[in-house]
């Protein structure tokens, strides 16, 4: 991943109009991918935390836009919407639907895990990289919008390591709420289970 550059920031208000958010497209990402950067600037005034806080959220079109109950997506990035607007920092919307591997291929791998695979033995099956996510493209984000130092939005440890490794500090991990309901429940198990996510079920 080459050097990136700020393209055109615009303010849009979201929610409602509730929360205005400045939207940020990028030049140098030969993929082509389109991701984008979105910046709350917070509402603690002077009192507002100095190291932004920050999450990386992967594309997820199921659950982002239509709320599905399969995965967490969904109700992590209103989180991060309703945390970050409070806060101040950004979103770096990842066009890395599936883990990287596509809503076709995603909705294969569920198929798969109707039959009684888990999430990462379906993708396994399809040939296909259990996690296919380079996290250096969001590093270079972050780097054009000058910001060196974040706190990190997640439950996923290597999205924090493969930022260090791309020379941005994390000085917190930040935590986000298990939202656990009957169609996931499998599916967040796994990966606390099989990747070290940190997510503590009020059930054990
Ligand atoms: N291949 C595959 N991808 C999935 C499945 N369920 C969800 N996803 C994708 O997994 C990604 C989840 O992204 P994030 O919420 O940013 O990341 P995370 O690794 O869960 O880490 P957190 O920061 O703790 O949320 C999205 O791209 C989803 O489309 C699945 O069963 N198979
Ligand atoms: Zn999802």
């Amino acid at each position: 991943m080459g050097q990136l550059t700020v393209k055109r920031r615009v303010v849009i208000p979201v929610r409602a109009g509730d929360v205005m958010a400045d939207f940020i497209s990028f030049n140098g990402d030969e993929s082509g991918k389109e991701h984008i950067g979105i910046f709350f600037e917070g509402k603690g005034g002077t009192k507002q935390h100095e190291v932004p806080l920050v999450r990386l959220h992967s594309e997820c079109l199921t659950g982002d836009v239509f709320g599905s109950g399969r995965c967490d997506c969904g109700e992590q990035l209103d989180e991060a919407i309703d945390r970050i607007n409070e806060e101040g920092g950004y979103i770096l919307y990842l066009r890395q639907e599936g883990r990287g591997i596509g809503l076709y291929a995603k909705l294969e791998a569920y198929a798969l895990q109707d039959q009684g695979y888990d999430t990462y033995q379906a993708n396994e099956m399809l040939h296909l990289p259990e996690d296919g996510r380079d996290f250096g493209v969001a590093a270079e984000m972050l780097k054009s919008l000058g910001v060196s130092k974040i706190r990190l939005l997640t439950n996923n440890p290597d999205k924090a390591q493969q930022l260090q490794e791309h020379g941005i500090e994390v000085t917190a991990l930040v935590p986000t709420k298990v939202h656990v309901n009957q169609h996931n429940r499998s599916y967040l198990h796994t990966k606390a289970a099989r990747k070290q996510h940190t997510l503590v079920f009020d059930d054990e």
